[in-house]
């Protein structure tokens, strides 16, 4: 059973609280910038640590927890809709039921959406009923050293994933210049100074420094706290959208998703043409799992800014070809015609 966020623990209870506060790493960053490559290193690296995973998907098909390391039993999904805003009630109540679990657990680790605000995601840890259970432990974001540009995506969310981030990962610097991560640092130390700042190929970084690192700073967002805590209309969690420095960030920075499914495969050739033709500039991001045929492998499909690879891999199950698309103003009956007709005929 889910406690509920006003409840407190009593004796008879079965919930083991860990001595001072589930330590929790939030993990940010744009759409595509390394954020599951980071947390499936994390959980292949882990060792004796017991880390359950949180997993927000801005898309009505879970991609990215299918392409984590196994981990069913510590993982929950959440998915259709954004933790810092439309479901922020479904983040406190995920995180009572990893805290009711007899089995230990020793840290959080939540994925945010690509297009996630982290502030309000901080604050539902830093004030009650999550302030007393867990820990925050910092904000990490990924930032994508190649495409990353503070006009590029104008978005906020993007902005504020890095002002409000505690240690920032200039990723995929093996497609960027060196004087491009260069660039790039002096501009986000400007933005948050005293961030720590790391550098990385594959979000390839060593845990000790991003977990256990106990540099989130409450008492820097006491404001903001506060501002959320007075727009708070019940004892529940903080809504962002009652928070006025937050307000439809969605929709300010204009994002949308969409979800194709087929259990026909696409045509190789017909789906590679829509691709270097007829894919619309307003695709940010794409993702999913790709059939081209009866005896083919399946197929990871990852599209971020106008970089795609396709890599094997095997099918967990019966084929089926599963894809979610990301980026602003997206025609969607536009994009399921011609999707459509790259199935084969
Ligand atoms: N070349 C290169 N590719 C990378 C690097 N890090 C991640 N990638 C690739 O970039 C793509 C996106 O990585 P993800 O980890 O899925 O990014 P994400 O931030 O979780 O994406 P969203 O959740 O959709 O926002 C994948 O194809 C990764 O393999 C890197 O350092 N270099």
């Amino acid at each position: 059973m889910i406690q509920s966020p006003t409840q407190q623990a009593s004796p008879q209870t079965d919930l083991k609280l860990p001595k001072r506060g589930l330590p929790v790493t939030i993990i940010t960053g744009f759409l595509g910038s390394g954020k599951t490559t980071l947390l499936n290193h994390i959980l292949q690296d882990c060792q004796d640590l017991k880390v359950a995973v949180l997993v927000n998907e801005f898309g009505d098909i879970d991609i990215d927890s299918q392409l984590l390391v196994s981990v069913e039993e510590d993982m929950v999904q959440l998915s259709n809709g954004c933790i810092c805003c439309t479901i922020n009630d479904d983040l406190v109540e995920a995180v009572y039921s990893i805290l009711e679990r007899n089995e230990k657990v020793d840290h959080l680790v939540i994925e945010t959406t690509g297009v996630a605000d982290p502030l309000p995601i901080a604050l539902t840890f830093a004030m009650p009923p999550l302030r007393n259970l867990t820990q925050l432990d910092s904000i990490v974001t990924l930032v994508d050293a190649e495409a990353f540009s503070p006009q590029h995506f104008e978005s906020e969310a993007a902005l504020n994933q890095v002002s409000y981030a505690d240690i920032i990962v200039l990723n995929k610097t093996d497609l960027a210049a060196p004087q491009q991560v260069d660039t790039l640092e002096a501009w986000v130390r400007e933005q948050k100074w005293g961030a720590r700042i790391l550098r990385s190929q594959n979000s390839n970084i060593p845990l000790p420094l991003i977990l256990d690192t106990n540099l989130f700073q409450p008492e820097r967002y006491t404001a903001e706290a506060k501002a959320m805590a007075e727009t708070t209309h019940d004892h529940h969690a903080p809504h962002c959208h009652d928070h006025h420095h937050h307000s439809n960030h969605l929709v300010n920075d204009g994002f949308v998703s969409m979800a194709f499914e087929s259990d026909q495969p696409f045509d190789l050739d017909k789906f590679q043409d829509w691709l270097a033709d007829d894919l619309s500039e307003n695709v940010f991001r794409a993702k999913g799992f790709l059939w081209f045929g009866t005896i083919t492998p399946r197929y990871i499909f990852q599209l971020s800014g106008k970089r795609y690879t396709l890599d094997a891999d095997k099918w967990p199950g019966i084929p089926k070809t599963q894809l979610v698309l990301i980026g602003r103003e997206l025609d969607a009956p536009k994009l399921q015609h011609q999707l459509r007709d790259c199935l084969t005929s």
